[in-house]
């Protein structure tokens, strides 16, 4: 009921002592606040906001153009009704360091567990496309030592990214890695790497937690977790893969009824409304007023 009964600094606290376990910490992106109640109860490890989802939500491409605040509305959203860690993605950090600095203040008021900051200019794309320009390592430094500078709790994970690799080559994102783990980085997102042996490569290059990008359709191979576990991995994110899957079906069903003139057909692969109110904790509600769960439904409903 009202799900979480957790305050963020024992959240932050919980994502810290998984990343220090040595365990793979499997980490779906939500779509919003009830497919975060989803993947707490499936058994996952902690919740991901994608910055790629929320721009697609909002019908927008994943090219800078949602802002910090938006970002952090619907992150509290989330952050509300999970007892899971929640790690957002930060973008550039939206502008000049001292946009970042900002942005990592508003994330820890938005209750989050952390964020991920990349070395890209504006305007930012997808990792996983080709054409990205980043900025001067100098210049992430800079980006990075404000986050750090700005974080008022120091369980408040500041993960950088670089998407170097398809830019620049391995050795310099490595180097890049390095440097931003210098100036203060907590964990590392190597971005678009094109096989294992550079996943190995990064494992033996940096000894803080390392994050894998398992995006479909993208530069990365789906690497199971087993193979990510092996290769000392500490996170294994899924960013698109429930808005993928949930747009997939809205299409068909969008389409199966407007050939078929009813959703007749559609029935056995809707979440149906029982199940809906479980996953609402519907029930519990009646315990502030007992007239709002005083119904039966049919079974099957
Ligand atoms: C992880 C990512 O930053 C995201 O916004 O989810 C994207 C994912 C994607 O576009 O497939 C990225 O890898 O850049
Ligand atoms: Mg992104």
């Amino acid at each position: 009921m009202l799900h979480t009964r957790t305050t963020p600094a024992e959240r932050r606290r919980a994502l810290r002592a998984g990343l220090a376990s040595g365990r793979l910490l499997r980490m779906p992106g939500a779509l919003n606040p009830l497919t975060a109640r989803l993947i707490q109860e499936t058994g996952f490890d902690a919740v991901y906001l994608s910055g790629a989802v929320l721009a697609a939500d909002l019908g927008l491409p994943d090219i800078g153009l949602t802002t910090s605040a938006e970002i952090a509305a619907r992150a509290q959203q989330t952050a509300r009704v999970t007892d899971l860690p929640v790690l957002v993605d930060a973008d550039t950090g939206f502008g000049e360091p001292m946009n970042a600095a900002r942005t990592v203040q508003l994330m820890e008021d938005a209750g989050l567990a952390g964020l991920h900051l990349e070395d890209q200019v504006n305007p930012k794309r997808c990792g996983h496309l080709d054409g990205k320009t980043v900025a001067p390592r100098a210049e992430m430094v800079r980006r990075v030592r404000a986050a750090v500078d700005a974080r008022r709790d120091p369980d408040f994970l500041l993960m950088a990214r670089t998407d170097a690799r398809s830019v620049e080559g391995l050795p310099a994102a490595i180097d890049r890695a390095r440097a931003y783990v210098d100036a203060g980085a907590d964990a590392i997102f190597p971005e678009a790497l094109a096989d294992v042996s550079e996943y190995e490569a990064f494992r033996a290059a940096v000894d803080v937690p390392l994050l894998a990008n398992l995006t479909e359709f993208g530069k990365t191979p789906l690497l199971d977790t087993a193979t990510l576990e092996n290769l000392g991995y500490n996170i294994a994110l899924y960013p698109v893969t429930l808005l993928r899957i949930a747009m997939g079906a809205v299409e068909d069903g969008l389409r199966t009824l407007a050939a078929e003139g009813t959703q007749k057909s559609l029935l056995p692969r809707m979440q149906t409304r029982s199940r809906l109110y479980e996953l609402l904790g519907y029930e519990e509600y009646a315990a502030f007023d007992s007239a709002v769960f005083d119904f039966t439904l049919p079974p099957g409903d």
